[in-house]
């Protein structure tokens, strides 16, 4: 609702009140429209304030009500019935001023923000635009450089940024509401002609239709198929060559396209569900509600490589003491400059002080005996894990939780070498650490609630979402990709060649196809899980292990020495190692045909929907098994961690969203047809859950988990 008041005998006070953050719901339109139209007409009144409850001014329009039947006001008239009024209008924005929240301050004649307020169009990554006229009042506010790129962004602004840019004008420390009251007064009785954006000429460009192109270039380039940024860069050019009233029917046309897309449904369905695995559940029944966390002050960190470094600057960035232990000096030291250097690049980005005190760095493990938590972040290797585990148990106080940093190896087996497995989870880093959001918290069958409740807790801490999920090989995202990359791997036996299949994965929107992304990370890495897997053994049938197909290209590439970027050579070739520019290579492509003759395979032409189909239905497929043995407790759950952590297309929302999307009866039909042409695949092979969603009549994502629930119930 909106509440109205009376303050200073002569101000009228509108208070958005929708917890939890003032979005404007029908409910909320409505009281805006029923109080300006009670402060116009009661003559005592000679200014409006608009505040929103909470210290916090309006998070936007109220996402919710998406896709359901509109309600209530429409937002525009609402906005300009706001800019219309003849007493002057002033915005008290505190917290947050997003999207439509936004707008509707820019409805208003005046801003004043609190100086620790953010403001922003974020629309664009709901795949929207701001369609409350914000993208023909921006422009006119700022000008067209400065809108496209909040508008094409969605970036968040400081209010300091925003007083900087002209979108506010006024920056207090106070209390805003009264800084408001007392601004109000100030320019009550003035003239408001100056002060109707809507009425502003856009400022003029002599280079527009360069500003444009440029901007177009720009978003298509990043946008990799998402459809919105281009209809907020349309939007906005709008703006800037038409009249007013022709710009907001523009922006209406491009709203609607958008509005009734599947992109914006993956995107905000993506939203609700970042927000969801929030709201974890054990197979055990342990949820995120009636687990507490133990609060973690002090933690160290051990093994200071790529990934214990970029987690000890997220742990100290978030405000906590460190141990950060490497036990060869030569490395510590190293790792110490390294770590300075980070922090010190990101404090001056945000323009504070590093927080270098944080940390406390040792050669010697036991100094990690008063922590809370330790997170081991050595080399991924078993025994080394175990040992330096065994080391742990022996030194830290009874109590503390210990956490492994590991993209697949075993929780249950490590620790079954401390006293105390309850105390142990994994958290599943990506690298860099203190860059990427994701993080998996990996339970084994023995981790307490409140172990993991904690390293969920701490994840949040750190600006991570954090998914739990259950132990196995690979977790989830690993262990899903291992379907896709082998389904790579063979197109190239049948015919393909890497820059096919990376050109097709790369046009569904990933930031890499599946060879660019081996080479990046390293072809040694899948070498040596594959080894310690037991499958790359001399002697073997060259094309099966343990009676199913195997393809050892990229064991034959690992033996020549090539693991990609790093040594100048792997699927592609580099100028140099190190290089990032990868370039078809003849001798790969000779490599491959020699191979097909050694093999007797015959190369057949392999089209753009046979690659996507059978590396993604193999993946999701891979999800379907996730899901039916409880390893994930939702589809939400996968999807976040393909979006945040394998650069899946957000607007596509993930694999599992995806698989809805596709339909999976579709998905299905055409995993049975794979998997009849290749029947030594058994990733191929449906899943049972996958068969009984599309018994069941094929639900929507969002009521998957009662069929889930069905499937676990009968085992
Ligand atoms: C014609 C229309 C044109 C218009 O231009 C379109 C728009 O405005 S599009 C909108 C443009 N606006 C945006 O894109 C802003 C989107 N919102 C955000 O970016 C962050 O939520 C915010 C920064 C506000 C707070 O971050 P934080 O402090 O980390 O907290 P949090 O993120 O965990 O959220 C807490 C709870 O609030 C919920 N919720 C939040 N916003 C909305 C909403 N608009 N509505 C409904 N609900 C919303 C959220 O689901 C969560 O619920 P739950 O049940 O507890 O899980």
């Amino acid at each position: 609702m909106a509440q109205y008041t009376r303050i200073s005998g002569s101000v009228g006070l509108i208070t958005l009140k929708n917890p939890p953050v003032n979005a404007l719901s029908a409910v909320v339109r409505q009281g805006i429209v029923d109080s300006v139209e009670r402060a116009l007409g009661e003559p005592e009144v000679k200014c409006l304030v608009i505040c929103g409850q909470s210290g916090k001014f309006c998070g936007g329009a109220d996402i919710r009500e998406f896709g359901k039947k509109m309600t209530g006001p429409p937002l525009i008239p609402v906005f300009h019935a706001i800019e219309a009024a003849a007493k002057p209008v002033v915005a008290a924005i505190e917290g947050i001023a997003l999207g439509g929240g936004l707008e509707l301050a820019l409805g208003c004649h005046y801003r004043i923000a609190h100086s620790k307020a953010k403001l922003g169009l974020p629309e664009v990554t709901l795949g929207l635009l701001p369609a409350a006229a914000g993208s023909q009042r921006l422009p006119r506010l700022i000008g067209v450089p400065a809108a496209l790129d909040l508008i094409t962004t969605g970036r968040h602004v400081t209010a300091a940024e925003a007083l900087q840019l002209g979108i506010v004008d006024q920056v207090t420390d106070h209390n805003t509401v009264d800084a408001a009251v007392k601004f109000a007064l100030s320019v009550a009785g003035q003239s408001l002609d100056a002060r109707r954006i809507s009425t502003f000429p856009c400022p003029r460009l002599s280079n527009l239709d360069a500003v444009f192109e440029a901007a177009m270039q720009k978003v298509r380039q990043a946008a990799r198929g998402a459809i919105a940024p281009i209809a907020c860069v349309q939007a906005v050019r709008a703006a800037a060559t038409l009249p007013y009233a022709q710009g907001l029917e523009r922006e209406k046309e491009l709203m609607a396209t958008l509005f009734t897309s599947g992109q914006a449904r993956a995107l905000q369905y993506s939203f609700f569900a970042q927000r969801a695995v929030g709201r974890w559940s054990m197979p055990s029944g342990a949820r995120w509600d009636t687990s507490k966390p133990k609060p973690i002050r002090k933690a160290a960190v051990i093994g200071l490589g790529t990934m214990g470094r970029g987690i000890t600057v997220g742990l100290a960035q978030a405000g906590l003491s460190v141990v950060a232990v490497e036990t060869q000096e030569k490395q510590l030291m190293e790792a110490k400059q390294a770590v300075s250097g980070m922090l010190e690049r990101g404090a001056k980005k945000r323009g504070v002080s590093p927080p270098l005190g944080n940390i406390s760095y040792s050669s010697n493990i036991k100094t990690v005996g008063d922590v809370d938590l330790v997170i081991e972040a050595v080399f991924e290797d078993m025994a080394l894990k175990k040992e330096v585990f065994q080391q742990l148990s022996a030194v830290c106080r009874p109590g503390t939780f210990l956490c492994t940093n590991t993209s697949g190896l075993d929780i249950d087996d490590l620790a079954s070498q401390t006293p105390n497995p309850e105390l142990v989870v994994g958290m599943h880093f990506f690298a860099p650490a203190h860059v990427m959001k994701l993080l998996e918290v990996v339970y084994g069958p023995r981790s307490s609630p409140q172990a993991v409740a904690t390293a969920m807790q701490l994840g949040k801490v750190i600006g991570k979402v954090s998914v739990a999920v259950g132990n196995c090989q690979g977790f989830v995202g690993n262990r899903m990709l291992s379907p896709y990359l082998s389904q790579a791997n063979f197109l190239l036996e049948e015919g393909a060649t890497p820059e096919f299949v990376d050109q097709v994965l790369e046009e569904f929107g990933f930031a890499m196809g599946a060879f660019r992304m081996s080479d990046l990370s390293g072809l040694d890495v899948g070498w040596r899980v594959r080894k310690a897997a037991g499958l790359v053994v001399p002697g073997q049938p060259a094309r099966m292990r343990q009676g199913c197909r195997y393809s050892p290209l990229g064991d034959l590439l690992c033996e020549q020495g090539r693991f990609g970027q790093k040594t100048g050579s792997g699927w592609y070739q580099y100028d140099k190692p190190g290089s990032r520019v990868a370039k078809p290579d003849p001798w790969l492509h000779s490599f491959l045909e020699e191979y097909r003759t050694r093999h007797g395979l015959v190369a057949r032409r392999i089209d753009h929907q046979e690659v996507l189909e059978r590396c993604l239905y193999s993946l999701i497929n891979e999800g379907f098994r996730i899901l039916e043995e409880g390893i994930a407790a939702g589809p939400e759950d996968i999807d976040v961690i393909y979006v945040l952590g394998y650069s899946w297309p957000r607007h596509r929302g993930g694999p599992m969203f995806y698989a809805d999307m596709v339909g999976l009866t579709r998905v299905l039909e055409r995993l049975e047809f794979y998997h009849q042409a290749h029947p030594d695949v058994p990733s191929l092979q449906p899943c049972n859950l996958l068969r009984k969603l599309v018994a069941s009549g094929s639900p929507p994502i969002h009521r998957w988990r009662e069929v889930i629930k069905k499937v676990h119930s009968q085992l």
